[in-house]
């Protein structure tokens, strides 16, 4: 809650239950070059909702304020997600441009028994916001959007975040703040642990009950000073620029973010576009270097075969809702510290689906998962000496129409009380080595613990 500004939450923030509430919400576009635009002033303070998402072609969302919250747990919490919303959405007079209008921004834990607990206080097993003040950038223009119960308050607060918006320091600038700098590090899982979960995962995948399974770690990291999440996703765009990057900072609690690289999917009106990513080694020192670990990857059996089971689990839970399915040739993800296989599909919806039915369908996908799901969560579940909570689950937003996009909220951490937990995994198939996936999942906690140090 921004109580600040007195900017109150409208709608419950109970799991379930949102009383349906008329909002009314405004818009305007900014006259400013994206570099000045104080975006950063919207994800100030701790205490309030802020949410900020962008992806690598170009659309950015900040958000800050609840105006509606929808939340929710357990195995139908996709569907209970939609009809919170479309009761609010439905409900929703929105007076302006289609780039401008309302969205809701938030995300799912990796499974759907997770209980909010440290470092993942404040964030339930489903949860997501209309802010009451979002900016949207598109490459297009600026637009600055308020709601509120009624056309006075939206009109209120539409003019006052104008005027400070337009008042403040730029962010992009704010993304020289330093580095908050690293005390100290801590392990979940020690390299011998990781030996066993391998071996316990390799034991059952010789045994036939599974195919592949992602195993993950996660690593918490002390401060030494003040983290500026905001700040630190600036330099996270400079360094990983064809990323996704987002922040969902709760009232209470923590601020997870991260610089994901991959889309769980994008759906506007019937057509849908995701990928298949999986597959890691790092980048050479040289462009030759880098080729030759390609080269490696391109011609491993072992590789493709973790690769391919991400291909065809995508294509298998895509189909019910497809009258096309376009599986494109398999390339390669170059990304700052690390390459990956990648594999891009597109599907032409065979009706009208909201995004949250394929985010449901898709998620997890083998590349956190495993195959087949159920031994492979069992896998995680009994060997994982942690809780996965946001991470490597879907996070993204979506409107009205049921348009939206999701990533996999993988190259993240959460950051609560001065330290930053993070999270990176591996996918795990006969033939798989222990010490090459250990050092797999090394590379995975470079892009944001780089940024810390
Ligand atoms: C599970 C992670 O990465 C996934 C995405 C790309 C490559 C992966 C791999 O090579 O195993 C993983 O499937 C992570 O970053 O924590």
């Amino acid at each position: 809650m921004d109580r600040s500004s007195g900017e109150g939450q409208l709608a419950a923030d109970s799991a379930s239950t949102v009383e349906p509430v008329d909002l009314v919400s405004r818009s305007r576009e900014l006259e400013c070059e994206d570099d000045h635009v104080a975006v950063g002033a919207l994800l100030r303070g701790d205490t309030a909702s802020r949410i900020r998402w962008a992806t690598p072609d170009g659309l950015e969302l900040v958000g800050r304020g609840v105006a509606a919250r929808f939340a929710a747990g357990g195995p139908d919490r996709f569907d209970r997600i939609r009809t919170q919303a479309s009761r609010v959405f439905d409900a929703l007079a929105h007076d302006g441009p289609e780039p401008a209008r309302p969205r809701a921004v938030g995300g799912f834990s990796f499974h759907d028994g997770h209980e909010p607990g440290p470092p993942w206080t404040g964030f339930d097993a489903a949860a997501f916001v209309v802010p009451q003040v979002l900016l949207t950038r598109t490459d297009d223009g600026t637009w600055l959007t308020t709601v509120g119960t009624r056309a006075d308050e939206a009109d209120d607060r539409l003019e006052r975040w104008t005027d400070r918006l337009a008042a403040l320091p730029s962010n992009r600038s704010s993304g020289s703040a330093p580095a908050p700098g690293v005390a100290s590090t801590r392990r979940t899982t020690s390299k011998a642990a990781w030996s066993d979960q391998v071996e316990t995962a390799l034991d059952r995948i010789a045994d036939g009950r599974l195919t592949k399974v992602v195993l993950a770690q996660a690593l918490s990291v002390d401060l030494e000073g003040a983290i500026d999440v905001p700040a630190t996703l600036e330099r996270l765009r400079r360094q990983y620029p064809n990323c996704y990057r987002f922040l969902v900072g709760r009232e209470v609690g923590g601020t997870f973010f991260g610089a994901p690289p991959e889309r769980l999917v994008a759906k506007r009106g019937n057509r849908v576009e995701t990928e298949a990513l999986a597959g890691s080694v790092p980048r050479g020192e040289t462009p030759a270097e880098d080729r030759e670990h390609v080269e490696r990857m391109r011609a491993d059996e072992k590789f493709q075969h973790e690769h391919e089971l991400v291909v065809d689990a995508i294509r298998e839970q895509l189909a019910p809702f497809a009258r096309e399915l376009t599986v494109s040739e398999q390339t390669i993800r170059r990304l700052a510290t690390i390459q990956h296989l990648q594999t891009p599909i597109e599907a032409i919806l065979d009706g009208d689906r909201h995004v949250l039915e394929l985010v449901e369908a898709l998620h997890p996908t083998p590349a956190v998962g495993g195959v087949p799901p159920d031994a492979a969560w069992e896998t995680i579940r009994d060997t994982e000496p942690f809780g996965r909570g946001w991470y490597a689950a879907p996070l993204g937003w979506f409107d009205g129409d049921g348009d939206g996009e999701f990533a996999v909220a993988l190259r993240s951490g959460v950051a609560a009380d001065g330290t930053v937990t993070l999270f990176a995994g591996n996918g795990i198939v006969a033939d798989s080595d222990p010490a090459e996936e250990w050092d797999e999942v090394q590379l995975k906690f470079r892009p944001i613990l780089d940024e810390l140090r």
